[in-house]
Formats: structure tokens, C-alpha cells, sequence
């Protein structure tokens, strides 16, 4: 017996000398680095613990503040979003980059634009951790998940694929998939779970509804549809624009009438199951990507038996997707094979047909029988997957919450509403041009509306980066020459950048009667954290702002400071108006959502006509409220005068944003983590509150 307790005594002994060990060789390093630092006695990307301390964190809280300040507000797996620019600002740091020194490494935060850009623009001194995204390769390695060499081969294939023409293609998609989604709400088919499918005066009528003619509209009320699931119709919207451009395959809402689908050769239906499989195309890709995480952590054998069926539809969602992947690949071959082209004709895009054709396995196609600059079937499925875990829900954020936004802003939705009103007229949206309208798009309010919610939200909160094991390196910090110690993570905090006074234009923050300030702690005396796509009109000589912050003057610090990796890699830019003023142009590191340098986002330009096409079809003709549910019945509001309306909507709106700021974490990507908010969509005209 005592040896046993001698031998559990001995682990501890050795477990805590090597963990005190650590932390004394780690805070040598930090100290020798000339950066400030902070020590925090867990090491923020220990798995244990992101999984864990959610259970427990509230009980951490409530220890003496002496063990716990200041680590217990930037080692939380959310603490970017929860704290935003606090921890960079006077009250705590100080310092726009800091270390957290921990047994188990060295973090570096960093919300400071000229160590951002030096990090992205030295991307063989400071390397993506792809530890972190080995997961990824479920159907093959990735340009995600690869680095070196074979990164640069595999980018270097994909990144021609991104250019006008399929931007024209994502262009039409989005048109068309977001003119379905508005069909699909006035069907009632997108059940609204909130309601139990009543409207929100309770009664199931859905007879006569504003600017919705249908007969029994699930979620009908007397003003409109309601709408409590945005999130999920976006994410649906997005996979299936991406659908359309990866695989050349167009995906059907539900409830698709049959004459949709007789003209759509090629359409996949999302309650069609094929003979040979057990989910229909778009139910097995949208399980998949929406029960990613235990598909992505949890072996095959272990889905497939497990008792939850959540667990096995993830799992059988995983197969049928391979599936589907296959016999795709084999047809496109088969074609390629024997015509040696695909159907890239101006109605449909094929991302994966481009990438068979360049692979180099088909025989008289373009880098057959030449050495290392192919791609294998495996990393042909790796990519076509990847493509669209990246570019589904990090779009499909950005739409829902550019309409809660401007549901939040009726006075900015009405002048959206007006302006594109000015620049589509009454023409239906399959009218409208990628050439003529998306330049126009890009730099009018639609345009600063985009903007200005990917800077609030950035899908990706903490960009990695990283130092190799035995390579320390230099960077300026603060102004003065420092060492980033070796095998240091490197995050690159999009939300504090994004909010840091030193590189936007601002000005003073909410007033008490308006509501205060939006955080509790960060940024209390501007309105950064404030909603204004106004800032993105204001450029850097502008007397209307009260700062004057740097921005760029076009591309010009792009062209001098961009790399020849940078320019190879770089994204064709969808080409801006000339009749409009340019908008607000942010100095390079200052405006990541998409990263920057030669690993930015390869979909960038994809994501942004999605985003601006979506909301131009949703806003032209279509108004978004918030839902008054808990706070007045829709009979009470309209016996309402005007200025108890809008105190009424001022209190929801509040709300609204205290669900945002406490109920939204990074699941993948920055989102709610449960439901959503509620909100009505009608007819332009047929408003309840403005
Ligand atoms: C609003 C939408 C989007 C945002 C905010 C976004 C953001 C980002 C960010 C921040 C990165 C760098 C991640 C890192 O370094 O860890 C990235 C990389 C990437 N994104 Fe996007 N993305 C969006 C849409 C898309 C779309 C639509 C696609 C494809 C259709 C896409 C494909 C990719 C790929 C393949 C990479 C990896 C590039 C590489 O490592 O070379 N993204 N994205």
C-alpha cells in the first residue's frame, strides 16, 4: 500500500516540477523578448480545457480575485468576442501585442496593424500552426491544412479558379438562391420552431398577410412572415450558391415546385434520397457541415455505433457525402477524359472540374506527366471539401447578421432601400448585371454595410500564426526591436484590431438616452463598437470625423509593399465604380476579416458578391423588423403612437444586442451558439414600426 502511495506521490512530484519547470523556462522567454507579458497557469489552447471550462468558469469567477487576475478574461476559449479591445486598451495591458505565459507555451495576441502586417507578409518566418487543422483532412489533405511547398502547389491550382468569370457565376447564384429563400419563407416551408408554427398573435390564421398572398403561411402574422431561424435559411442559401459553384450542381429549397426541377437538369432536390444512398445530396452536405465538429474529432467505427443518433447521422452524413464526392469526381473524369474539357460554360462554374483538369492524372490534359505541380484524386475530394466548409458558414454569417444589423437600423435599412431603388429600379433581379451593377455595389452603402459588419463580426476571430520551434524572431512591438520567442502561437485578433481607436474613423460613444455604450468595458468613450457603415464614407482628410486615423490611398501600399508570393496568390479584385467615391480604406493589418498576404482567403471576392447580391434581392423589395415577442404583442404595438413605438423597438433592439454580446462564441465561426433572434420580413411599405 505505501508503495503505491509513494508512487502516486512520486507522479505528482514530477508532474509539478516539470509544469513549474516549464513555466519558469517559458517566463525567461518572455522576459528576454522585450514584449509585455501576463502569466496565466493554463495554456489557453489546452484542449482539456476549451472543452471544460465551460462547465467551470462561473466557479473561477468567483475565486479571489489575487489568483485569478488577470488571466481568467483572456484564457477562456472566447475571450476575443467577451472582451473585444479591453485587454489591449489602458485599462489592462496597455499594449496592442502582449504574451500569456503559461507552463504549456506562449500566446501572443496582437490587435496592432504593423505587427499584423509584418507577421503575414514574413509567412516563412511566421508559419500557419497546420497542427491545429490536421482534422481537416477527413476526405484528403487540403490547401487549408498543408504548409511549404505543398501549400504553394495546391494554392497555386486553385487560386486561377477564383477570377471574373466565377464571380459572375457565384454572382447569378446568389440572385437566384437568395429569390428562393425569400419563396421558400412565403411557402412557410422554413418552419419556425420559436412559434410552434403560430403567429406571433398565437393564432395558426396565415390567411390574408402583408405583401404575402399565400394561404397558410406557417410563421404568418397580420404584418409579415417570421422569421427564427435566419441563421440556419443563410447557411442553406450559402451551400447552395457554393454547390452551384464547386461542383456545377444547383440544390433546391424545399417544397421546389416540379417545374423548377424539370428545368434544372443537374438540380439535386433536398428530399430526393438516389437509389444506392440513404440521405438525399443536400441533406447529407448540410448534416455533415452542421455536425462537423464530432465528425471531425471522433473516429468512423465510434459514429457509426454510437447510441446518440445525432452522433450516427453525423456519421452517415460523412459517407454519403464520400459518396457523393465519388461519383461526382468519376463523371467529371469520365467527361474530361473524353472531351478534355468541362462544362464551364457562362451558366455554371465547376471548381472541382478545374481541379481534376489540372491534376495532371488524365492523360492529354494540362500537367499530365509533369512532376510536382498536380493534385491527387485524394487531395482533389480534400479540396472540394474544404472549399465548402470554408466558404459556406463564413458567408452565411455575414448575411444574417448584415439583416439583424439593419433590422436593428431601420433608418439605415430605409436609406439601403432607397439607394437600391436608385440603382435597380423596379427590374427583377435576373436582370440585374454582374458587370454593371456589381461595381456599384461595392462602393455605395450596400458596400460600407458589408464592411462594417465583417469588421464587427469577423467569421475568424483569432487568426494563427505561429514561430517554429527553433527559430526565434525579430519584430518591431510598441515601437521598439523585440524577440518573439520560438514555438510562441500567434493570434491575430481580428475583433480588437478591428476596434482598435488607432486605425478607424470614430466618434463619440452612445448617449445614455440612446442606450450607452454597446460593451462594458471596451472602447466606452467611441462608437467602434457601434454599427455605422457611416464611418466608411469618412476618408482620412475628412473634417467630419472626430479623429483622423491612417488610412490608404487606393492600392498603392499594396503594390509597394505586397510580395511576388502575394501578388501570385493574390484574389482577382471585382473592379469598383468609377462614378463613386472610393470608400474608407483601412492601412494594411488593420482589416483582417479575410487575413491578409499570400495565405488570405482564397474565396474573398466569392464572399463578397455573394454577400452584396443577397442582400441587394432581400432588401430591394423586402423589409426586416425585429419581433417585439416578450416586450409587446403585435395587436398592442399597432394601437401604439409613433414614439412609444420606437421605445418600444429602442428596448428589444437593447436586447438584442446584450444576446449578442453574451450568447455569441466560435463554434467554427463566430455565431450563436443556440437559437437566434426573431424577425419579421414583408412587403417594402408594410412596416409595423417605421
Ligand atoms: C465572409 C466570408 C469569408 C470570410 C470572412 C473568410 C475568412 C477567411 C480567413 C480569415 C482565412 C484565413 C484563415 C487562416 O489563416 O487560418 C480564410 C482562408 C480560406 N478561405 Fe475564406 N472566408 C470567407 C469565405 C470563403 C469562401 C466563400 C471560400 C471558398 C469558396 C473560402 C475559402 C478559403 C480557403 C480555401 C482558405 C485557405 C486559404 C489558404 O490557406 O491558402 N473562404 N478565409
Amino acid at each position: 500500500m505505501q508503495y503505491y502511495a509513494l508512487a502516486i506521490l512520486g507522479c505528482i512530484l514530477y508532474f509539478l516540477t516539470k509544469t513549474l519547470y516549464s513555466l519558469y523556462t517559458n517566463v525567461q522567454l518572455a522576459r528576454a523578448s522585450g514584449i509585455p507579458y501576463t502569466i496565466s497557469p493554463i495554456y489557453g489552447y489546452n484542449m482539456f480545457w476549451l472543452v471544460t471550462s465551460p462547465l467551470y468558469l462561473k466557479l473561477l469567477h468567483r475565486l479571489p480575485s489575487f489568483l485569478t487576475e488577470p488571466w481568467i478574461h483572456i484564457t477562456p476559449g472566447d475571450w476575443s468576442w467577451q472582451m473585444s479591445y479591453t485587454p489591449f486598451g489602458s485599462a489592462m495591458f496597455n499594449s496592442d501585442t502582449f504574451l500569456i505565459v503559461s507552463p504549456g507555451g506562449i500566446i501572443m495576441p496582437t490587435a496592432d496593424a504593423d505587427v499584423i502586417n509584418e507577421i503575414v507578409t514574413r509567412k516563412a518566418d511566421f508559419p500557419k500552426p497546420i497542427e491545429m487543422y490536421g482534422s481537416l483532412d477527413i476526405f484528403g489533405k487540403n490547401v487549408v491544412s498543408v504548409e511549404g511547398g505543398e501549400w504553394r502547389r495546391q494554392r497555386r491550382l486553385l487560386t486561377p479558379q477564383f477570377n471574373e468569370k466565377s464571380n459572375g457565376v457565384v454572382w447569378k447564384e446568389s440572385l437566384f438562391q437568395a429569390g428562393k429563400m425569400l419563396e421558400s419563407w412565403k411557402r412557410g416551408s422554413v418552419v419556425d420552431s420559436g412559434a410552434n408554427g403560430r403567429g406571433e398573435d398565437g393564432k395558426a390564421d396565415g390567411g390574408k398577410v402583408n405583401g404575402f398572398p399565400e394561404k397558410k403561411v406557417k410563421n404568418a402574422t397580420k404584418s409579415g412572415i417570421v422569421i427564427s431561424e435566419l441563421g440556419k435559411d443563410c447557411m442553406r442559401l450559402s451551400l447552395h450558391v457554393i454547390s452551384r459553384a464547386g461542383f456545377d450542381v444547383r440544390c433546391l429549397w424545399p417544397g421546389a415546385k416540379d417545374s423548377e426541377k424539370a428545368m434544372d437538369e443537374g438540380s439535386m432536390d433536398s428530399n430526393i434520397v438516389p437509389e444506392g444512398h440513404k440521405m438525399s445530396y443536400t441533406s447529407s452536405l448540410e448534416t455533415l457541415l452542421h455536425r462537423i465538429l464530432p465528425v471531425l474529432i471522433l473516429p468512423d467505427w465510434f459514429l457509426r455505433l454510437s447510441p446518440w443518433s445525432l452522433l450516427r447521422q453525423a456519421g452517415t452524413s460523412y459517407k454519403e457525402w464520400g459518396l457523393y464526392m465519388s461519383e461526382i469526381y468519376d463523371r467529371k473524369a469520365d467527361m474530361i477524359q473524353h472531351t478534355k474539357s468541362i462544362s464551364t460554360d457562362d451558366e455554371g462554374l465547376d471548381l472541382m472540374g478545374a481541379m481534376i483538369r489540372h491534376s495532371g492524372l488524365i492523360e492529354g490534359t494540362p500537367n499530365h506527366g509533369k512532376r510536382g505541380v498536380g493534385m491527387s484524386q485524394r487531395e482533389v475530394m480534400g479540396n472540394s471539401f474544404v472549399l465548402f466548409l470554408a466558404g459556406h458558414e463564413t458567408a452565411a454569417n455575414s448575411i444574417h447578421f448584415c439583416v439583424l444589423y439593419l433590422a436593428m437600423r431601420p433608418d439605415l435599412q430605409r436609406k439601403l432601400q432607397a439607394e437600391l431603388s436608385q440603382i435597380f429600379g423596379s427590374t427583377p433581379p435576373s436582370t440585374w448585371s454582374y458587370e454593371t451593377h456589381i461595381p456599384t455595389l461595392f462602393t455605395t452603402l450596400t458596400g460600407a454595410i458589408m464592411n462594417e459588419q465583417l469588421r464587427l463580426i469577423p467569421p475568424v476571430v483569432m487568426i494563427p500564426k505561429s514561430t517554429p520551434a527553433s527559430s526565434p524572431q525579430p519584430l518591431i512591438i510598441n515601437g521598439k526591436p523585440c524577440i518573439v520567442p520560438p514555438k510562441t502561437h500567434i493570434a491575430l485578433d481580428s475583433v480588437a484590431v478591428h476596434r482598435n481607436p488607432k486605425y478607424w474613423p470614430h466618434g463619440p460613444a452612445r448617449s445614455e438616452e440612446d442606450g450607452g455604450p454597446v460593451h462594458e468595458s471596451s472602447n466606452l468613450e467611441n462608437d467602434l463598437e457601434e454599427f455605422k457603415p457611416e464611418r466608411w464614407f469618412v476618408t482620412s482628410d475628412d473634417s467630419s470625423s472626430s479623429t483622423t486615423v491612417r488610412g490608404r490611398e487606393g492600392n498603392k501600399d499594396d503594390e509597394a509593399t505586397a510580395t511576388d508570393e502575394d501578388n501570385e496568390f493574390e484574389i482577382s479584385e471585382a473592379p469598383t465604380s468609377t462614378s463613386h467615391k472610393p470608400l474608407f480604406h483601412p492601412q494594411r493589418g488593420a482589416y483582417i476579416p479575410f487575413s491578409e498576404g499570400a495565405r488570405s482567403c482564397i474565396g474573398r471576392r466569392f464572399a463578397q458578391v455573394e454577400i452584396l447580391a443577397t442582400l441587394a434581392v432581400l432588401f430591394h423589395t423586402h423589409s426586416f423588423e425585429l419581433c417585439t415577442d416578450g416586450f409587446a404583442s403585435e395587436e398592442e404595438v399597432s394601437k401604439m403612437g409613433r414614439e412609444e413605438r420606437s421605445g418600444v423597438y429602442g428596448e428589444v433592439r437593447q436586447e438584442v444586442e446584450r444576446k449578442m454580446r453574451e450568447e455569441m462564441g466560435t463554434v467554427i465561426t463566430l455565431q450563436f451558439r443556440k437559437g437566434g433572434v426573431r424577425l419579421r420580413v414583408c412587403e417594402r411599405g408594410g412596416e409595423l414600426f417605421f
